[in-house]
């Protein structure tokens, strides 16, 4: 049996408190929770260069400065994922969804009322940390 296992760039944008969130269409794998943003990376791509693409492609934004965070490995069973996290401190243009997802700016303290992927614990705990020390 094979389990596929991706490689992901993920970005938590910060923007004056703010943090943006978009919520996964239903046909994907974890449809309908809500995501950082982000994407798979591509062979020989590093994780900035991955992460910039994908936030252009899914959100139409233009990082200018990123910093590592935490990196996930999580097991759903149907796949597994390696989640390379990074804080997006500065970016240009404004968010939309380019690829029919719901976006939405949300206050940190308020991330625990949405419905986030299991690995997604470890990223939330994470960030709590880093904004603590920030
Ligand atoms: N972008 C992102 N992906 C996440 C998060 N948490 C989490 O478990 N994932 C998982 C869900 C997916 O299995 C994978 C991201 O893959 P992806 O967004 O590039 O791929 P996709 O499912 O859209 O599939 P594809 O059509 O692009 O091939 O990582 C998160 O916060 N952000
Ligand atoms: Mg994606």
């Amino acid at each position: 049996m094979s389990v596929k296992q991706v490689k992901v760039a993920v970005g938590v944008v910060v923007k004056a408190g703010q943090i943006l969130l978009a919520r996964r269409n239903l046909q994907q794998h974890q449809g309908g929770k809500w995501e950082f943003p982000g994407g798979k990376i591509e062979a020989g791509e590093s994780t900035p260069a991955a992460l910039t693409r994908e936030l252009k492609e899914e959100c139409d934004i233009s990082a200018t400065q990123m910093q590592p965070l935490i990196l996930i490995e999580h097991d759903y069973g149907d796949k597994k994922v390696s989640l390379d996290t990074y804080i997006v401190s500065e970016f240009t243009g404004q968010a939309k969804g380019l690829e029919g997802q719901t976006i939405q700016w949300t206050d940190f303290n308020r991330l625990a009322e949405f419905d986030f992927p299991d690995a997604n614990v470890a990223i939330l705990k994470a960030l709590e940390a880093y904004l603590v020390n920030e």
